[in-house]
């Protein structure tokens, strides 16, 4: 079957049975409204083959899930924002439902476009990784606004000494006066040439070009021309498209690092939104590189469960399309290492950003023992072990314990 399947959870209103509820969204998603329509009659009876179907329904929890048929020709391939019009569209609203989840999608050929251009694979090779196979670590400059570019880029070069694989910008800093985008990479990038010169190392520099579709293209392909060697870019507000755009243009030759601010207004109430799998599966199919998917142990409130299933959606073999590089961030710090590493694997990019610049004795000592926690947690040594030999992991322990 070419078509795409939608699972929904949903909870009708009260007087409302699963079967008319899972009828509702499947017509309003495709060729049916609240009536029945004089457009839809013998001559018309060809849109029929556009009719979706209501595949199965099982209760759950205190509702019902669902899978939805909608037939492949219904999409335009490639165009994502239609794509979300019909699975994720008016249904949110309809009346008859007390709430409705859309749970996961299984995206068909041919409507699954041609995903990253480094995918895991890709950004090891950049960092020297793909023999060692560790988990990356990666920090988020803080604070995450105010710093000048000069500023910034001695943050910079003290992680990367460290021994970080990757520095970000923060979901909010983009252009703004006080750190123009520009300056910001030139003396990133100038500070990273650095370290590399004494450390030998690569450390990549997620810059966040998100702005608005105007202008994402132009300020993704000078960053690029001007020597950056990762994007950023906030998939949730700046739009599916967005990455899209910069992912399938030639000029953009370096990864996308994919942040999803904004998620939990979608993802967290347990019945109603859009769970982070769809999510993880679009930006996927749209190209992005690394994709947060959140932690097991930090600050955001992730369930183990999902993040395993949607790491697992962004590296699962999925067509030609190459594994997207799960970033776990929020409230890190080395003493979470062990948790996040144990229940998700090497395969992750862990990101502390608090976690390193807090540091009692700084950035350099933050990277240091985060890598060192990570050391630790592939030797199957505990943090608190390795700690007896390693000053800058049992500065960080001291400060905020082990779990
Ligand atoms: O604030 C931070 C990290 O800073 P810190 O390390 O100081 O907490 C990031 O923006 C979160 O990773 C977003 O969360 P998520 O990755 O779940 O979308």
């Amino acid at each position: 079957m070419n078509d795409l399947i939608a699972t929904y959870y949903f909870k009708p209103k009260s007087g409302v049975t699963p079967e008319f509820a899972a009828q509702a969204i499947s017509e309003e998603q495709t060729t049916g409204t609240w009536t029945d329509i004089s457009t839809v009659n013998e001559k018309t009876a060809y849109v029929h083959a556009f009719d979706g179907e209501v595949l199965e329904i099982v209760p759950s929890g205190e509702g019902f899930e669902t899978k939805l048929r909608y037939p492949y020709e219904i999409f335009e391939p490639g165009n994502i924002p239609q794509y979300l019009s019909v699975i994720a569209g008016n249904l949110f609203g309809l009346g008859k439902l007390e709430a409705v989840r859309l749970l996961d999608i299984d995206i068909p050929k041919g409507l699954d476009g041609t995903g990253p251009k480094f995918g895991i694979e890709g950004v090891r090779k950049l960092t020297g990784t793909e023999t060692t196979r560790r988990p990356h670590v990666g920090t988020i400059i803080k604070p995450k606004v105010g710093l000048t570019p000069k500023d910034t880029a001695a943050v910079a070069y003290q992680a990367a000494i460290g021994g970080v694989d990757l520095i970000k910008d923060d979901e909010t800093l983009t252009d703004q006066k006080f750190c123009p985008r520009m300056e910001r990479l030139e003396m990133v990038m100038e500070a990273l040439d650095k370290a590399k010169d004494e450390t030998g190392r690569q450390v990549l520099y997620a810059l966040n070009v998100t702005t608005g579709g105007d202008r994402i293209l132009e300020a993704a392909s000078n960053a690029v021309r001007m020597g950056a060697n990762m994007i950023m870019v906030d998939v949730l507000t700046a739009g599916f498209s967005a990455v899209q755009c910069l992912a399938s243009d030639p000029s953009i030759t370096v990864p996308i690092h994919v942040h999803r601010t904004m998620h939990g207004a979608l993802t967290r109430n347990p019945v109603h939104g859009i769970a982070m799998r769809p999510i993880a599966k679009l930006v996927r199919v749209c190209g992005g590189d690394q994709l947060h998917t959140g932690t097991v142990s930090g600050k955001m409130g992730g369930k183990a469960a999902e993040i395993l299933g949607d790491n697992a959606a962004l590296t699962r073999p999925a067509g030609d399309l190459l594994p997207v590089f799960p970033v776990a961030s929020g409230g890190l710090h080395p003493g979470k290492v062990h948790a996040e590493i144990t229940t998700l694997g090497n395969e992750i990019v862990l990101q502390a950003g608090g976690g390193i610049h807090g540091h009692p004795d700084g950035t350099a000592a933050g990277a240091r023992a985060m890598r060192q926690a990570v050391d630790a947690a592939l030797l199957g040594v505990s943090a608190e072990e390795y700690a007896k030999t390693h000053a800058e992991l049992r500065k960080a322990l001291e400060k905020w314990g082990s779990a």
